[in-house]
């Protein structure tokens, strides 16, 4: 298990040897302390202490304070750079990423990893460098009690190798049990999210109320039922190495005298000795929980960027293409597009998808709740890719190298859409061309843009989705989509939004597909289709 982290810390580009070098000195460096003292304490025993100890111990005492400190401190830069360095990793693979895959992860698979985990393996330096510390430590002592009496070593390691072999009888269940830990963790996460985004509906609905917090309980519970059993393992395995030391002491001192004669007089060099690889030792266990911890931490970011990269290997994607800018003609050729579960079972289906979007055309889209309008939209936009059937712009055919060129044709407010405070990607403003569409959607005594962020964005659903409408249309892309934009507005402004706002759009050239229950203003359209059960049909044939 230590060997992971190692592992993980072998991918820092920090300087490893010196690190890995500065700690073993240190190490040396708390032996060299360790033979000083027994030497000077013999000497002190014959009344001749030697000034030259007292000097030997400041410089061995000097070697290791600044060869800790060198260690500690670029240990916690290298791993605090490996962090940022993953984090930003896994943001760039998450954003690159498919929107089904997100769909089908959950935001608290994603948030915990980054989040609980990166800060777990934030405190690994020290680990990483006591444990190097110890081994050096218990190196040196080896050689020590090795040199002073052979038979003592022998029982030394016996004792330490059973410690060791039981805490490696435990390591795969105590592994095991803090990973479903974790995994629960992340379920009480998206739990708890409950209460947090459904406050509204809980304040006013006790019974629904307590029913999420009995929810909460009990996955706290079964979390925390995790969390003891591997806690209750970590325990045995720490008291066993404590027991296992304090009877390797007392076999030393009181049973190994009365076999040897020669014994008793390095005894009190060999307790010395054991006592002094007691602090590395006790350190070492008492970091075996962090160390476990760490682990499946590590474990479960590597798991999230694996995922990712199963991601990437199938979406062959190629980003570097430029952006599509003009077309005339958009097609759907008999597309499909499934959902299923994660056995496979088909949970809903877009089938034999035929359409054609003319450049400039407003297009409305229809349907009920559930037929497949907003998957029809993601389709089209290519933030999911088809089953089966082709797309084409004018006669090219959008496949894997273009698709990211092809997305650039649109602007999209989805009914979920997000807000960002920002104007992102659109470079230097334009900020009287702002100001005025802010007055013209009725938000300029509400938010305004000073210094690159709008000051407010605390706004009614339907003032949010203007918002969204200006960052837009500031994008100036060659086809803009609204889900059910016009849905939170007040009639005036419904009246306006298709009778002049999204007229004046269609006059300056851009095409526009709305999706709308909105049927007083379907006039304005120049075609209406209607998704019907996961098809595609024309309205007005179905009116008739
Ligand atoms: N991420 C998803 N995973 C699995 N099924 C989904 C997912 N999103 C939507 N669906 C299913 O696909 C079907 C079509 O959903 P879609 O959101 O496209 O409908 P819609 O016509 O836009 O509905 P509404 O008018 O209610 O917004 C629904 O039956 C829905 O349950």
């Amino acid at each position: 298990m230590i060997v992971k982290l190692f592992d993980f810390f072998n991918k820092s580009d920090a300087p490893k040897t010196q690190i890995m070098l500065m700690g073993a000195l240190s190490g040396l460096a708390n032996g060299l302390i360790l033979a000083i003292i027994n030497v000077a304490a013999e000497q002190v025993s014959h009344k001749s202490a030697e000034a030259k100890f007292f000097l030997l111990f400041l410089i061995a005492f000097a070697l290791f304070i600044y060869t800790q400190r060198y260690a500690l401190s670029q240990a916690t830069i290298a791993v605090e750079e490996l962090i940022l360095q993953i984090r930003v990793r896994i943001a760039d693979k998450i954003r690159r990423s498919e929107l089904r895959f997100l769909e089908e992860t959950g935001s608290a698979s994603i948030y915990a990893p980054l989040t609980r985990d990166s800060n777990l393996i934030s405190q690994m330096a020290l680990v990483l460098v006591m444990t190097g510390q110890s081994v050096i430590v218990l190196v040196f002592s080896a050689i020590y009690l090795a040199w002073l009496s052979p038979l003592s070593l022998v029982i030394t390691v016996v004792f330490i190798g059973s410690t060791i072999i039981v805490f490696l009888s435990h390591e795969k269940k105590i592994s095991q049990e803090l990973q479903s830990a974790s995994q629960k963790e992340t379920e009480f996460f998206e739990t708890f999210g409950h209460i947090l985004e459904g406050f509204k509906e809980l304040k006013i609905n006790s019974r629904k109320n307590d029913d999420v917090f009995w929810h909460i309980e009990q996955v706290s519970k079964e979390t925390q039922e995790f969390k003891v059993s591997s806690g209750l393992r970590l325990v045995t395995t720490i008291m066993f190495s404590q027991v296992s030391f304090y009877l390797l002491l007392a076999i030393l001192i009181f049973i190994i005298p009365l076999f040897s004669e020669t014994h008793s007089d390095v005894i009190f060099k060999i307790t010395a000795a054991i006592l002094f690889i007691m602090g590395p030792i006790s350190q070492f266990a008492g970091a075996i929980p962090m160390i476990a911890k760490t682990n499946v931490a590590i474990e479960s970011l590597y798991q999230l960027e694996a995922q990712l990269d199963e991601v990437s290997i199938h979406q062959t994607e190629q980003v570097s293409t430029p952006p599509i800018e003009r077309f005339q003609e958009i097609r759907l050729d008999d597309m499909t597009f499934n959902f299923s579960d994660k056995f496979g079972k088909i949970l809903f289906s877009l089938s034999s998808i035929n359409l054609t979007l003319k450049q400039g055309e407003m297009l409305f889209i229809v349907g009920g709740n559930g037929s497949g309008k907003s998957t029809l939209l993601k389709l089209l936009i290519g933030l999911y890719y088809p089953t089966s059937g082709s797309l084409y712009v004018d006669d090219e055919q959008i496949d894997s190298t273009n698709y990211q060129s092809y997305r650039e044709l649109f602007a999209i407010i989805f009914t979920d859409f997000h807000l960002f405070d920002r104007l992102y990607g659109l470079g230097e403003i334009d900020e009287s061309r702002l100001k005025s569409l802010l007055v013209l959607m009725e938000l300029d005594k509400k938010t305004k843009y000073i210094d690159g962020k709008f000051t407010n964005l605390e706004l009614s659903t339907g003032q949010k989705k203007r918002l969204a409408f200006i960052t837009a249309v500031l994008e100036d892309k060659p086809i803009y989509i609204f889900d059910e934009l016009a849905a939170d507005q007040d009639p005036l402004f419904r009246k306006r939004f298709y009778e002049i706002i999204l007229p004046d759009l269609k006059k300056q050239g851009k095409t526009i597909i709305a999706v709308t229950h909105d049927d007083k203003y379907f006039y304005t359209a120049d075609r209406v289709v209607k998704m019907d059960s996961g098809k595609l049909v024309d309205y007005y044939s179905t009116q008739k």
